[in-house]
């Protein structure tokens, strides 16, 4: 079998603001066609700079950044950012915020009222979508945000904590959803958690993250098949990956902290 194309290559990567210290200190990581990447590590070792870098918002300071075969800032059509805060417009319905990329895109009404009514729809928003943002909730929010990304077919992901906010049974249902969501949509996703539970049940590969300099500590491999059920949870295969992350974690933790 062919190996799945490289989507993201970081090559000795080194990142740091201004003149500030260095923040990411030699990443080098490669992210194939299909997976499901989660960055996880102590507050401050880099996360959210590793995505920022992807998208193209932050420059590298040294080293290489290849993004679906091209420089980052090239590549930001093809990819889409959700945030933990939905980041919805206020006066505009949930149709309306989902309609948003099409519109900036420059797609005929017709087409983006039918493209995002269908997204609102997958997300199971379909009764919801004339609310305004004030009349949903964090989830619901979360949702829209979830399908405005979608709506222009991103080929590759970026999830900055995105259910951060919210409660467990909540963020555990849209675990699954984005799960299902991805068997249709077929993207290449990297996600930032602070859950060792969450990323187990996502992703196929955990790169735990040290702090100062932020750097890579360790590679998990999650090789439980794909579409993955709530029961999975419960099994003790999925406890024990649980455990080895979160191990890995205490590994990096500050001891002050
Ligand atoms: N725009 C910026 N200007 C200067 N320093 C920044 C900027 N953004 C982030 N940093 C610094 O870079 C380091 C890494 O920040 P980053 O947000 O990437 O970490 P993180 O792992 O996502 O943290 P958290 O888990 O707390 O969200 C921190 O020390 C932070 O203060």
């Amino acid at each position: 079998m062919e190996p799945a194309a490289a989507i993201v290559k970081f090559t000795s990567l080194k990142k740091r603001y201004g003149s500030g210290p260095l923040v990411l200190d030699g990443v080098d990581l490669t992210v194939a066609a299909g997976d499901f990447v989660s960055l996880i590590g102590p507050s401050g070792c880099g996360k959210s700079t590793v995505l920022k870098l992807v998208s193209g918002l932050n420059p590298a300071s040294e080293g290489g950044l290849e993004v679906l075969g091209t420089k980052p800032r090239l590549a930001r059509d093809r990819q889409a950012f959700i945030f933990q805060d939905a980041t919805l417009l206020p006066w505009l319905t949930a149709q309306g915020n989902a309609e948003l990329p099409l519109r900036l895109r420059g797609v005929s009404s017709a087409d983006r009222r039918t493209k995002a009514a269908a997204m609102l729809a997958r997300v199971g928003l379909e009764p919801n979508a004339g609310y305004y943002p004030r009349q949903l909730s964090g989830g619901m929010k979360m949702r829209v945000s979830i399908a405005r990304a979608l709506t222009l077919s991103p080929e590759l992901l970026l999830l900055d904590e995105p259910f951060g906010a919210l409660d467990e049974m909540t963020r555990n249902r849209l675990n699954e959803q984005l799960l299902a969501l991805r068997e249709q949509a077929r993207f290449t996703a990297m996600f930032v958690t602070h859950s060792v539970s969450e990323a187990v049940f996502l992703s196929n590969r955990i790169i735990v993250m040290a702090a100062n300099p932020g750097r890579l500590h360790a590679e998990v491999k999650v090789d439980f098949a794909y579409p993955r059920r709530p029961e999975m949870r419960e099994r003790p295969e999925f406890q024990a990956k649980v455990n080895e992350v979160s191990r890995l974690l205490h590994e990096v933790e500050d001891p002050l902290g």
